[in-house]
């Protein structure tokens, strides 16, 4: 039987994942509370490895991993996201991209280059080329509400899920950019030559999306 990697991205998802891996009775090779980042289900074949999200796309890619568990925003910010299949949204991990800026300073025009602070420079001006405003960008690595409140930018491209982050600084949304969430990536080599095995797994992973069910 075909052995699978299923890289996982340490980190906020990881919870949702093991619960999902718990219903299938699949988790029990994974010690949680460890420093060790690779675990192997010899029962099901499968090697799990904890990696950083923004790594997750290339271990799949390079085809370490056969499968990734990564959300849509660091799938979106790798520049090989063409090089891997997306097959399955897991609905957890739910948040939105959103462009903000300090609350009732937000009437920017076309005619000036916009400073925008972010994690993600490649959405950041992606979404902005496609209007037609001129950005530069400032990239930073977290804590990025900080940057319009400092005066390091003018606004902020960052993921939104209750709020409370924006309304704790003092900033308001300018505009909603798209939706993210968990997502199932492939190794295009690994899809085309495990595929009985993939699809199994993701078979089983789409089993759990009702999971009010369990
Ligand atoms: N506020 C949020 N609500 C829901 N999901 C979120 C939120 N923030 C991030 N996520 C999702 O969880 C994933 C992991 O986020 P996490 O904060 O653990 O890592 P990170 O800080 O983006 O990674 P790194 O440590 O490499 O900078 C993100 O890629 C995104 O898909
Ligand atoms: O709308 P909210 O529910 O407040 O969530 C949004 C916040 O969550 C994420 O930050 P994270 O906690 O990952 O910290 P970071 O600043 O290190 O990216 C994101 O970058 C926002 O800052």
């Amino acid at each position: 039987m075909d052995n699978i990697v299923i890289a996982i991205a340490k980190g906020r998802i990881e919870k949702d994942v093991y619960r999902r891996l718990k219903i299938l009775n699949m988790e029990d090779c994974i010690e949680t509370d460890s420093r060790k980042l690779i675990f192997t289900d010899e029962e099901n074949n499968i090697t799990y490895i904890h990696v950083k999200p923004s790594d997750v796309v290339t271990y799949v890619e390079k085809g370490v991993a056969d499968l990734g568990i990564v959300g849509k925003d660091t799938i979106l910010e790798n520049e090989n996201d063409n090089e891997v299949y997306e097959l399955l949204d897991l609905g957890f991990g739910k948040c939105k991209f959103s462009v903000a800026g300090v609350k009732g300073k937000n009437n920017y025009s076309k005619e000036e280059t916009l400073k925008v602070a972010t994690k993600y420079p490649t959405i950041a001006k992606s979404y902005f080329k496609s209007r037609g405003q001129k950005i530069e960008i400032i990239k930073l690595n977290g804590s990025v509400e900080l940057a319009p409140i400092v005066g390091l930018s003018d606004v902020i491209v960052d993921l939104v899920e209750t709020g409370n982050t924006l309304k704790a600084n003092g900033l308001e949304i300018v505009e909603d950019m798209c939706n993210i969430s968990s997502r199932i990536i492939a190794n295009r080599v690994s899809y085309k030559f495990k595929k009985v095995k993939i699809e199994n797994i993701i078979a089983k992973f789409e089993s759990t999306l009702n999971i009010e069910n369990y």
